[in-house]
């Protein structure tokens, strides 16, 4: 088993509070990912989880049982750091070995977990290697077998992949989501990459200064972030952002006037008074060309074969991205309309605030993990 609640559970180092009260239920079995900007305390959040850190009120339980004192080693969990942490004098036998010679497990079961742990990383022909003879990839699959022979309720994983170039770290994805199918144990994984979270998380808790933003599903985050920081933070390229002032509730949504543009109708719930500013969030692959649409100036042309990045000058010197297809014969300079259907627009308040969406692409509700497919 591995079901991890948190209730209340705050960070103070000295006097300044990290983590705020936060509350959250991971499920076994889950593929957790913490996401969220350099010192956000993600970090703090999987160290507090694992012993490493003291928590400083609030109670933490894994499955039922209160474990805010319980040392590291007792807890059922086993963690994957950036670092990988090996011992560099041993073998790969050896050091994934490691916590089983710790527990002075009986040589016949030391074999059968680590041959076992090997076949699945697939690392069986490099079992007599000394880590410096491997590459990051396979130093860091070395790592994952030493936490996976203790046979652990939650993994635990800290940036395990950012010390690998983009090729391997893409491979090591595929590999990690494949080990979890298998496994089917609790995970929970921090990383700053939003990619990372959208392609292996069941669930993804973002985190923003030490509170949690926002928990769901990579698709429920996608199309429904609760606010603007979410919106920002999930997707790549970035959501844009364009100014705009409620012209005027209707049954159809919020009529807003876009800075230096047309006049829409944004189908979401929720009422605004005449006057207020708001704010318009659009995705770069949403926009299309339109000549009717917002004037904007081509400033740089990405081409990546598949589809063309396009970075635009809006009104008011905003920059705009759009993504268009890789054939597109833009150059840098044209002057170029801007236009997107107003189903797949956001609107957030003032403070940030999403109103909630009428129109959503997919079920979300239907919409397989990974895991349940
Ligand atoms: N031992 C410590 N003493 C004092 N402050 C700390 C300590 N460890 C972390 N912090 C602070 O707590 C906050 C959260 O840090 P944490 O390492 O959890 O962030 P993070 O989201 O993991 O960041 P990164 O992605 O850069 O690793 C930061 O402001 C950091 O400076």
């Amino acid at each position: 088993m591995g079901d991890l609640k948190l209730t209340g559970v705050t960070k103070n180092f000295g006097t300044a509070r990290v983590i705020h009260a936060t509350d959250l239920q991971i499920r076994d079995g889950e593929f957790t990912v913490f996401v969220g900007p350099s010192g956000c305390g993600k970090s703090t959040m999987l160290r507090m989880i694992a012993g490493l850190e003291d928590i400083s009120s609030g109670t933490l339980e894994i499955d039922g049982r209160v474990v805010n004192d319980l040392p590291p080693s007792k807890r059922g969990i086993a963690m994957v750091f950036q670092s990988y942490a090996l011992y560099p004098h041993l073998n790969v036998f050896e050091n994934i070995a490691f916590p089983l010679r710790v527990d002075r497990r009986p040589e016949t079961e030391v074999r059968q977990k680590v041959g076992a742990a090997a076949e699945v990383l697939k690392l069986t022909e490099r079992l007599q290697h000394k880590p410096g003879e491997l590459s990051g990839g396979q130093r860091q699959r070395v790592a994952i077998g030493r936490a996976i022979v203790r046979e652990p309720s939650v993994f635990l994983f800290d940036e395990p992949l950012s010390n690998l170039d983009a090729a391997l770290r893409g491979e090591m994805r595929v590999e990690l989501s494949r080990l979890h199918a298998r496994l089917a144990n609790t995970m929970i994984y921090v990383t700053h990459d939003q990619i990372e979270a959208m392609t292996m998380a069941d669930r993804i808790v973002v985190l923003n200064a030490g509170r949690v933003e926002q928990v769901g599903s990579p698709l429920e985050l996608f199309h429904r972030p609760v606010n603007r920081f979410v919106a920002g933070f999930i997707g790549n390229p970035n959501m844009n952002f364009l100014p705009a002032t409620a012209v005027a509730n209707t049954s159809d949504g919020i009529r807003v006037q876009l800075q230096n543009g047309p006049e829409l109708t944004i189908p979401v719930d929720g009422a605004v008074a005449n006057g207020a500013e708001l704010t318009l969030g659009i995705r770069p692959d949403d926009l299309r060309p339109d000549p009717e649409g917002l004037p904007c100036r081509v400033d740089v042309v990405e081409r990546l074969g598949n589809s063309t990045v396009l970075y635009l000058v809006a009104p008011g010197e905003r920059q705009v991205c759009l993504v268009t297809d890789g054939t597109t014969r833009v150059l840098p300079g044209e002057k170029i309309g801007l236009g997107f259907d107003p189903a797949a627009a956001h609107l957030f308040t003032a403070d940030g605030l999403a109103l909630p969406r009428r129109h959503v692409p997919v079920d979300l509700d239907r919409i397989p993990t990974a895991r349940t497919a």
